[in-house]
């Protein structure tokens, strides 16, 4: 019996806003890739009927935690499908790693993982894509995370297709802002117009963020942040941010850096990797 299920981060490699739908959503281009670091989540079945979560998050009320909503979701499409009893409980504690809002996915990953571990433990048998269109209505990186592949991403984020970037080191730093993802989006000035390319075309270009621009002119901890590390290695946003990663091809070098960061920023460094750890547990690698 799995009892422990790691929540991976992410990285959006690179990021390209193409258009605009008419309900206010973007079409996106975006390279997802899973770091070997992130939320664990002690999950346990029972027949308690009941969602217990055991670690509430400061700030978001239960009924709010993606992690009790997916439980939630799940549930309810098992209820419908004869799938599961209604007894079918579960206990979840979370060990909290990822910064909240930092643009490296830890929502989104926490719900992909208590989807795909009830799914295992609950024995309902929905197939990873259906545990992925359960999980898009929760928040647009959550397929991904499900699928557990790294991919090249499309649409709103929704068309996924497998890649296999470099397996890089990397620095991911917290200029200790808060960004709100639909403030970025709804920003007059974002660049909403990058043609559409090809994965090909792309992976032989340099990568960048089209909402690295106004993030930087909306907040100056993360015009300073990407400055500073632009002197040690490649570097930009991941997502809408406040997060921002640079690139290494060893973990000491990452590491070296990550010691000289100023005052206030907050960082890890993590290996980039395209089967994430939800993955592995769940094969018993
Ligand atoms: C930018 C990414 O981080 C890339 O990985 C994600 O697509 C964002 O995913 P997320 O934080 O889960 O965002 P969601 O909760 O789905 O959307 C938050 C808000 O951002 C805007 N939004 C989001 C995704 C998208 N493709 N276009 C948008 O315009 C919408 O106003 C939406 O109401
Ligand atoms: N289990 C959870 N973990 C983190 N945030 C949660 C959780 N449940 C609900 N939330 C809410 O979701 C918001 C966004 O959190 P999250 O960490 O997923 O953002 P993000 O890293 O910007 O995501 P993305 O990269 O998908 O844009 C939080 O500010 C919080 O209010």
């Amino acid at each position: 019996m799995i009892t422990h299920w790691p929540a991976p981060a992410k990285l959006n490699l690179f990021l390209y806003i193409t258009g605009r739908r008419p309900d206010g959503y973007h079409n996106l281009q975006t390279l997802f890739q899973f770091l070997d670091y992130g939320d664990e989540l002690q999950i346990h079945a029972d027949q308690s009927g009941r969602i217990q979560l055991l670690t509430p998050l400061a700030g978001v009320a239960d009924e709010d935690n993606l992690i009790v909503r997916a439980a939630n979701l799940l549930k309810q499409a098992a209820l419908q499908s004869n799938r599961l009893s209604a007894s079918a409980g579960a206990q979840i504690a979370i060990e909290k790693r990822l910064p909240m809002g930092g643009g490296i996915g830890g929502g989104s990953s926490d719900a992909a993982t208590v989807l795909v571990a009830l799914n295992h433990l609950w024995q309902t048998g929905f197939s990873t894509e259906e545990l992925a269109a359960m999980g898009v209505t929760l928040g647009a990186d959550v397929p991904v995370f499900v699928h557990g592949f790294a991919a090249f991403a499309q649409g709103v984020g929704e068309e996924l297709q497998p890649a296999d970037p470099a397996e890089k080191w990397y620095l991911v730093a917290h200029p200790g802002v808060h960004i709100s993802t639909p403030v970025v989006f709804g920003d007059p000035d974002l660049t909403r117009d990058t043609p559409a390319r090809s994965l090909s075309t792309l992976l032989a270009s340099p990568f960048a963020n089209d909402c690295e621009a106004v993030v930087r002119k909306r907040f100056r901890e993360v015009d300073e942040l990407v400055s500073w590390l632009l002197e040690y290695a490649p570097s930009r946003l991941t997502g809408t941010g406040a997060c921002v990663f640079a690139e290494f091809d060893t973990e000491s070098a990452a590491r070296q850096v990550l010691e000289l960061a100023p005052n206030g920023v907050r960082g890890f460094v993590a290996r980039g990797v395209n089967v994430s750890p939800l993955q592995r547990t769940l094969r018993g690698d």
